[in-house]
């Protein structure tokens, strides 16, 4: 796989800083041609085999594969590559409406059609990225970027940590972020699709109540929360929080990766199913409820 050796200041504008990593920074550029704009992604590249720090070549070219695989709308797209001696730098589509992460925290916590219509965006794209076995791994609200400051419309990112997950192949590594991985990543057991269906339910109990469900006091309790799956819907916020909100979150927060619901049935839960097909179940359940 080759990258243009050209400067890449020669062909772009570097704006500002938009986004950071432990060794990538991500600036809003501008074609000098076209006017358009995208975001760069700058990664370091790790120089000497000792050396901590940068990004490995192999590691680079893995997430540069995936995000030329990925062709959807709630997925960031890549355009092209340019490598020098130090870094290399990804050409990506400009989202400017900043982190799912800063509109909670703005807003404290979402109304449940608001919450429902993030995740249901969020499962779209995984249900892409799955159909291509492809894991995300390091899902959380800081890698689901809004595309702009008032659309609901949003785009996964950061495919850092991304696998392809082959059938039957077993994949174990010790990644992702402590407060939203899921329990196998702990115990360091195979990691599978099924490993992102935990990172929804996480960041599903972060829309609807502001909190995170397995945080500790250190990185040592927030494992132990969520081996011992110590979580609850006793938190102030979810008093009037939904019945199927409530069952949503809980067929993604098992302990068992092969009892956790996949995207396709959660694209079918209630809780997603689009407002005319949740009416016509409330529909039906009230029928029930006055036929008996
Ligand atoms: C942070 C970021 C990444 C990709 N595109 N836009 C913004």
């Amino acid at each position: 796989m080759e990258f243009r050796k050209d400067k890449f200041e020669d062909f772009y504008e570097v704006g500002e800083e938009i986004g950071s990593g432990q060794f990538a920074v991500v600036k809003k550029c501008k074609h000098l041609k076209t006017n358009d704009e995208f975001a760069a992604k700058i990664i370091k590249k790790k120089r000497a085999m000792a050396s901590r720090l940068g990004v490995k070549m192999e590691d680079i070219k893995k997430e540069i594969v995936i995000l030329q695989e990925m062709d959807h709308e709630n997925v960031i797209r890549i355009y092209e590559v340019f490598e020098n001696k130090t870094h290399v730098i990804l050409v990506l589509e400009l989202v400017s409406g900043g982190e799912l992460f800063d509109f909670i925290a703005e807003k404290e916590r979402l109304s449940e059609e608001e919450a429902s219509a993030f995740v249901k965006q969020i499962l779209l794209g995984i249900k892409h990225m799955h159909s291509k076995r492809i894991a995300h791994l390091d899902l959380k609200p800081e890698n689901v970027m809004l595309l702009n400051k008032n659309s609901q419309n949003i785009k996964l990112i950061d495919f850092g940590l991304s696998r392809v997950i082959k059938q039957g192949e077993f994949h174990r590594d010790m990644i992702g972020t402590p407060e939203f991985v899921a329990p196998e990543v702990i115990n360091y057991d195979p990691l599978s699709l099924a490993t992102d269906m935990w990172s929804i339910g996480i960041i599903t109990y972060i829309l609807l109540s502001g909190c995170s469900p397995f945080s500790g006091k250190d990185q040592q309790q927030t494992y132990e929360k969520i081996c011992q799956l110590t979580y609850d819907f006793t938190s102030k916020y979810f008093e009037n929080t939904s019945d199927l909100a409530k069952e949503f979150i809980g067929m993604l927060l098992k302990r068992d990766p092969l009892s956790r619901a996949s995207v396709e049935e959660c694209l079918n839960h209630a809780w997603i199913q689009p407002s005319e097909k949740k009416q016509s179940e409330n529909r039906r359940k009230s029928v029930i409820n006055i036929g008996n």
